[in-house]
C-alpha cells in the first residue's frame, strides 16, 4: 500500500484526490497537509470531502506529515512545488506535481533538481487531454504551414493562471509537429490595433468565469476550412484519478522526472 501525503489538502484538486485515493486500489492516504492558518486545521480529512472520517488530520507539520510517507500529491503553487520536490529529492519520495502556473526559470530549476525522489510533473493528469496532445502534434505537422494554429481555453472564474498548463502543453505540441520553437512563436494575448496576424504564430485566448472544469480547442485554421480538436474536462476526478495512477506508477521507478506521457506509456 502505498502511503500518500496530499499537499494543499483542502483546496480543489486536494478534496478531488483524497475522494480518488478512497477509491483506487494500493492507495492510502498518509497525511494531509495544508499551509498554516488555513481553518480546516486539525479537521478530518476526508470527512470534510463528505466520505467517512480517516482518522487523518489536516495538519501544517511538515516534518510529521511526510515522516513515514512514501509520496506527495501536490496541487499548489509553483514555489511550493518546487520546495517539495527538493524535499522529494531529499528523503526518496515520490511527488506527484499537478501545479500550473510556471515561469520558465521555475520550470528549468525544477528540472535541474537531482536526488533520490521520482518526481511526475504534467499541466494536465487526465488521459484525454494527454491523447489530444499526440493528436495536435500529428496535425500540427500535417497540416501546411498556411493553416494557422490558435490555442483557446476556459476555465472557472476562481483560477489565477494564465494560459492554462494544458492550453501551454497543447501549445507545445503543436510547435513540436510544426518544428518550431514555442516561446519565439506564441502570442499569449491581443488588444488594440494588432495588426494582421503573424504567419506560422501560435495564438492564445484565455477565457475565465462560472464553475467551469477546464474546456481546451486547438484550432488549424486554413483559407475556406477549419479543424477543432477539442477536450471538455466535466468532473475534476479525471485530473485526481491520473493523478494518483501516476503516485503509485512511479513507486519502483529510477530517480527522476517523467511526464504523464511516460506514465500513460504514450
Ligand atoms: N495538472 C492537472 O491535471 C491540474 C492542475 N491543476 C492546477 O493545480 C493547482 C491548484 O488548483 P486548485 O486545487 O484549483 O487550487 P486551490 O486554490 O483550490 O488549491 C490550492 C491549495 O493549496 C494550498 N496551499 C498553498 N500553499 C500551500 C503550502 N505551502 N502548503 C500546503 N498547502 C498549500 C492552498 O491553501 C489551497 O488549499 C493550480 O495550479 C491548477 O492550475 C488543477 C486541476 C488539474
Ligand atoms: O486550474 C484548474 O482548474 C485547471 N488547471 C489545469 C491547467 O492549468 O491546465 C488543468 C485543468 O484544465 C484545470
Amino acid at each position: 500500500m502505498q502511503k500518500i501525503t496530499v499537499l494543499g489538502a483542502t483546496g480543489r484538486m486536494g478534496q478531488a484526490i483524497i475522494h480518488a485515493i478512497a477509491q483506487i486500489d494500493g492507495a492510502a492516504l498518509y497525511s494531509a497537509l495544508e499551509r498554516e492558518g488555513v481553518d480546516a486545521i486539525g479537521k478530518d480529512a476526508r470527512a470534510l470531502t463528505g466520505l467517512e472520517p480517516s482518522g487523518v488530520l489536516i495538519t501544517s507539520n511538515v516534518d510529521e506529515a511526510l515522516d513515514g510517507s512514501d509520496a506527495i500529491i501536490d496541487f499548489t503553487a509553483p514555489q511550493v512545488s518546487i520546495d517539495y520536490a527538493k524535499k522529494a529529492h531529499a528523503l526518496g519520495l515520490v511527488h506527484v506535481i499537478g501545479t500550473t502556473g510556471w515561469t520558465a526559470e521555475e520550470d528549468a530549476e525544477i528540472a535541474s533538481l537531482s536526488g533520490n525522489g521520482r518526481l511526475v510533473k504534467a499541466g494536465n493528469m487526465s488521459l484525454g487531454v494527454n491523447l489530444l496532445m499526440g493528436l495536435v502534434k500529428k496535425a500540427a505537422a500535417a497540416l501546411p504551414e498556411d493553416f494557422d494554429i490558435e490555442v483557446l481555453e476556459m476555465h472557472h472564474r476562481m483560477k489565477v493562471d494564465a494560459p492554462s498548463g494544458t492550453a501551454l502543453m497543447l501549445g507545445e505540441a503543436a510547435a513540436e509537429g510544426r518544428e518550431i520553437d514555442l516561446a519565439s512563436n506564441a502570442v499569449r494575448a491581443r488588444d488594440g490595433i494588432t495588426g494582421a496576424r503573424e504567419p506560422g504564430t501560435i495564438g492564445f485566448a484565455t477565457l475565465r468565469g462560472g464553475t467551469v472544469i477546464g474546456d481546451h480547442s486547438v484550432v488549424f485554421a486554413g483559407s475556406n476550412e477549419r479543424i477543432e480538436l477539442s477536450h471538455h474536462a466535466q468532473d475534476r476526478s479525471i485530473f485526481a484519478n491520473g493523478a494518483v495512477h501516476a503516485s503509485l506508477w512511479a513507486q519502483d521507478k529510477a530517480p527522476g522526472l517523467y511526464s504523464m506521457a511516460d506514465v500513460l506509456g504514450l
